[in-house]
């Protein structure tokens, strides 16, 4: 298979102890309990700058609504290939090429779909089969990008920020992108060789990722030791991409995450990448330098398509962590 740096082989990985921070979404929205409140902002900020990513719990998604889209999911994955194929339809369109491909053949053990469920216009690329895939995974998109809004303002109070300092991005709503990607991975006996997916950073700005059974497959570098995720279905992992780094300036790291396939158990994740609309040029939040009032961010003002046509294009030939982003930086020289 594919080099790619750093944790290619995926040698067995310890759970960590103290994973990362699970923020109670129901303590950020009450605003009567100011102390518990301020409480949960810490741990916000503490814990995402550590780990790049966070779990949250009491979110309000309806658990109808996550288990129909574990029904739905896992009723596609168990199509034959043909009925995939035949399922997709029109599968061959420009979105879905580049990342529908991974769903016949590829170097790493993952089957999976990837969709645009927002910017709506001239999108056709839903599964036919199950009859009920698109309508379910659009009353998930509903109810996430909610809790999207939600966590991007908590995140920019748990940095002292303004509070619409990162949402403001995501103006007009109607134009920002929300890709869904569908992720089967097979058990593999062979586990200690294979990647379902290689080391990368997202290039979204949040990602938030449902699995359907605790039975690990996620692995993000933590100080420098690959340190595998855990959490129930009933919780969603929030990830940082790279836009969040640029936007905040560096203060929110991207992580850097691969996926393991597990020995004897196959693995079904589901994730929404939330990204600004593509022409948006994102102005990283100030950071200053207490001493001497500079910026010391190191970020650019850059355009979401930009960066992202950036990333997708040179990643794979990538050969340090996170090499990409360099490109946002404001002193890079390609
Ligand atoms: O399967 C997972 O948990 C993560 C998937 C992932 O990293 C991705 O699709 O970018
Ligand atoms: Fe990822």
């Amino acid at each position: 298979m594919e080099m790619i740096e750093r944790g290619c082989s995926a040698e067995a990985t310890p759970l960590a102890q103290d994973g990362p921070a699970t923020i109670d979404v129901a303590k950020l929205r009450d605003e009567l309990d100011k102390k518990g409140r301020a409480k949960e902002l810490t741990k916000l900020a503490t814990g995402a700058k550590e780990w790049g990513l966070f779990l949250i719990e009491n979110h309000d998604i309806p658990d109808s609504i996550l288990d129909g889209v574990q029904e739905v999911v896992k009723c596609f994955f168990r199509l034959s290939l043909d009925e995939k194929k035949a399922s997709l339809g029109s599968y061959m369109s420009k979105d879905n090429k580049e990342d529908g491909t991974n769903l016949f053949k590829t170097s790493y053990l993952v089957d999976r779909i990837a969709l645009k469920a927002a910017p709506e216009e001239g999108i056709d690329i839903w599964p036919r089969t199950p009859s009920n895939f698109r309508h379910v995974v659009k009353e998930f998109v509903d109810e996430a990008t909610r809790v999207r809004d939600e966590l991007l303002q908590a995140l920019a109070e748990a940095l002292s920020l303004e509070q619409q300092a990162f949402l403001r991005n995501f103006e007009p709503a109607k134009e920002n992108e929300v890709k869904v990607k569908a992720n089967y991975y097979p058990a593999s006996p062979s586990s200690n060789k294979v990647l379902g997916l290689p080391p990368h950073s997202d290039g979204s700005c949040l990602t938030l990722i449902m699995q359907f059974d605790d039975i690990g497959g996620l692995e993000v570098l933590k100080d420098e030791n690959w340190t595998m995720v855990s959490w129930p279905p009933n919780k969603i992992l929030v990830n940082f991409g790279d836009l969040m780094e640029i936007m905040s300036n560096g203060r929110l790291k991207s992580s850097w995450h691969r996926v393991v396939p597990q020995a004897n158990v196959e693995r079904i994740s589901f994730a929404l990448f939330y990204s600004p609309p593509s022409h948006t040029e994102i102005e990283p939040v100030t950071v200053r330098d207490e001493d001497n009032a500079a910026d010391v961010g190191g970020y650019k003002k850059v355009a979401v398509g930009e960066y992202l046509h950036h990333l997708y294009t040179t990643r794979s030939a990538a050969t340090t962590i996170k090499e990409s982003i360099m490109f946002a930086k404001l002193h890079f020289n390609p």
